[in-house]
């Protein structure tokens, strides 16, 4: 039996007097990709700064494989096995592109600081075998020409990309991408999307905050939609394609779902 990955439980968020969440419940089965969608200012990036322990959420709560998030530390959240993406590309500035993948797996380096400030034998050859993944990382997704450039120069659709390999570095069980198509060009998000399929092939879950219709509609194994901070459907992309509450939500822009 698939277990579920991550739960949203009742999560509510409120800024002072804006309701940003409301009562927002789902389930994403293990290995699939869930996306989240919703016009702007629906309350999606909420739910990941939430679940990830951003910010406290008001009422309810977050698991992770049938653990709690609530009060979780970042860091511990990602040595659980879940790590995110932010909706602006994040790169380390005054780092290449490599180093910025590298700082993606520190959280697993076994060795301690000292033998690594020591280099030591056992630090050296976990170094190596880092920089080798990292290497691989970055030939999979098309950068290695970047390799040694600083990430900051290169253009925002290798950020973004970047981003979601430093994030692979970490060997994520649970991958949460925050709008990981913006600013990519139609070459690149195809790329994206075989990339998210080799992942998903891979056993990693997904859940996507994506505003590109038609990718997610390709790629989204379940698709949850949120409208003023309220999930109004949870399902396929053919079962949410002709709901009406669905369409109602996107009023002006009904037709980027229906024809997607
Ligand atoms: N830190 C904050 N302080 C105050 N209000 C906030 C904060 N973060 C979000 N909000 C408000 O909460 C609501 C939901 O915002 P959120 O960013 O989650 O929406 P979104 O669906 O991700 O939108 P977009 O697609 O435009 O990124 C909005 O009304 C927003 O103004």
């Amino acid at each position: 039996m698939t277990r579920t990955a991550l739960e949203a439980i009742n999560l509510s968020k409120h800024f002072g007097g804006v309701l940003a969440l409301n009562d927002t419940s789902f389930t994403v089965p293990e290995g699939s990709l869930c996306a989240l969608i919703g016009p702007n200012g629906a309350g999606k990036s909420t739910i990941f700064n939430l679940i990830t322990n951003f910010y406290p959420a008001s009422s309810g709560e977050a698991r992770l494989f049938g653990e709690t998030l609530t009060g979780c530390p970042a860091a511990r959240i990602a040595a659980r096995g879940l790590v995110r993406t932010f909706q602006t590309a994040r790169v380390f500035p005054g780092m290449t592109a490599l180093q910025n993948v590298l700082a993606g797996a520190r959280m697993h380096q076994h060795s301690s600081g000292l033998a690594q400030m020591l280099w030591l034998r056992g630090a050296r050859r976990e170094e190596q075998a880092l920089s080798r993944r990292a290497e691989g990382l970055l030939d999979l997704v098309g950068l290695s020409a970047f390799r040694d450039a600083a990430a900051t120069d290169l253009p925002m659709g290798a950020q973004k990309m970047l981003e979601v390999t430093r994030a692979l570095m970490a060997r994520p069980r649970v991958l949460l991408l925050d709008e990981p198509a913006a600013g990519l060009n139609d070459t690149e998000t195809v790329e994206l999307a075989a990339l998210l399929r080799a992942v998903r092939g891979n056993g990693v879950t997904i859940m996507v905050v994506e505003h590109n219709m038609a990718l997610v509609m390709n790629i989204a194994d379940q698709i949850v939609v949120l409208d003023a901070g309220c999930v109004v459907a949870d399902g396929t992309s053919v079962e949410i394609r002709g709901n009406p509450r669905v369409i109602e939500a996107y009023v002006g822009r009904d037709e980027e779902v229906a024809s997607a």
